[in-house]
C-alpha cells in the first residue's frame, strides 16, 4: 500500500529561484493495483517517485509505503520497494546473471533464493538468451530487462516503474508492460509513470495526471472519461492540464531546463 498526502518538494534553482517540483500531491495505491502517473516532461513524476522510494526528502507532506514512513523509517521502506529509475545503471563487465545476483546479495538473499528468482525473472522477461552475456554489449531492451530484474530481485511488495518503456521497440515495450501486469496480478502495489497515453490507458487501474507539480486530475479511465466528457486519453490529458497552450508552455519550460 502507498499513501501519499500533501507531498511537496522544492528545489533551489540558480535561474528560476525556488521551484515547486511537486506541490501538495496526495494519492494512494492498494496492493494488486497499478497507479499510473501521467505527465509531460518536467511535470514532477520522477521527483514524486524519488520521494516515495526514499531517495529525496519531502519538504512537506508524508508518504507511507508498506506501512512505513519514507523519512522516519527509510531503511524499512527501502527493503519493501523496488524502484526502476531512468538512471538505473548496470556494470558493463558483469553478465546479467552476475548483476542480478550481486543485487540479490546486497538485499540479503540466500544463493538458492537468488537462483530461483533469476529463473522466474528470466522466464517472465524472456532473458534466457542473454543471461550469461556481459551487459556492456547489450541492446537498450536487454539493458532495461536486466535493470528491471536487478531492481526487483528481492521481490518487493511495492514496485515503482519510472517511464520503463522509454526508447524501447514495440515488442520489448509490450514484454515489459506484460511483466508489470503480472506483478499486479501477483498482488504487488505498482506505480507506473509514463507520458505514453496508450500504455497508461491500457495498464492502469487508477490514473493521476500531474502538471506543473500538481495532481490536476485523478480517477479510473471511465471516471476521467466522464469527468472530461472525452473518450480519448490524450484529449482528457490536454483538458486536464488546462488546454494545448498550457501544455505547450510547460513543455517549452522543461526543454529550456534541459
Ligand atoms: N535537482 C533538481 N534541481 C533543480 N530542479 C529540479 C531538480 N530535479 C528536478 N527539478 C525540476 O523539478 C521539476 C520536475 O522535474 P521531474 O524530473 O520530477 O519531472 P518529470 O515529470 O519526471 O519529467 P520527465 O518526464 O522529463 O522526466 C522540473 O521543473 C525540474 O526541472
Amino acid at each position: 500500500m502507498i499513501e501519499v498526502t500533501h507531498l511537496t518538494k522544492t528545489f533551489k534553482d540558480k535561474k528560476r529561484g525556488v521551484v515547486r517540483a511537486v506541490d501538495d500531491v496526495s494519492f494512494s495505491c492498494e496492493p494488486g493495483k497499478i497507479y499510473g502517473l501521467l505527465g509531460a516532461n518536467g511535470a514532477g513524476k520522477t521527483t514524486t517517485l524519488r520521494m516515495i522510494a526514499t531517495l529525496l526528502k519531502p519538504v512537506e507532506g508524508q508518504a507511507i509505503v508498506a506501512g512505513h514512513d519514507v523519512v522516519k523509517e527509510s531503511a524499512l521502506v527501502r527493503a519493501k520497494v523496488g524502484f526502476l529509475a531512468a538512471s538505473t545503471a548496470l556494470y558493463g563487465r558483469l553478465t546479467a546473471r552476475e548483476m542480478i545476483t550481486y543485487f540479490g546479495e546486497l538485499n540479503g538473499m540466500e544463493t538458492k533464493a537468488i537462483k530461483a528468482r533469476i529463473k522466474q525473472l528470466a522466464d517472465e522477461l524472456d532473458m534466457h538468451d542473454f543471461l550469461d552475456r556481459r551487459c556492456e554489449k547489450f541492446s537498450t531492451g536487454m539493458k532495461q530487462k536486466t535493470s528491471i530484474a536487478r531492481t526487483l530481485v528481492h521481490d518487493p511488495d511495492v514496485m515503482i516503474f519510472d517511464e520503463p518503456t522509454l526508447g524501447l521497440d514495440v515488442m520489448t515495450a509490450r514484454a515489459i508492460v506484460r511483466f508489470v501486469r503480472q506483478c499486479r496480478d501477483r498482488g504487488k502495489t505498482v506505480i507506473y509513470s509514463s507520458h505514453v497515453m496508450s500504455e497508461i490507458e491500457k495498464l492502469c487501474d487508477k490514473i493521476g495526471i500531474i502538471h506543473d507539480g500538481k495532481l490536476v486530475a485523478e480517477g479510473t479511465l471511465p471516471e476521467l472519461q466522464q469527468q472530461f466528457g472525452e473518450n480519448d486519453m490524450e484529449e482528457i490529458f490536454v483538458k486536464a492540464v488546462g488546454g494545448e497552450a498550457a501544455l505547450q508552455a510547460a513543455l517549452e519550460q522543461a526543454e529550456k531546463q534541459g
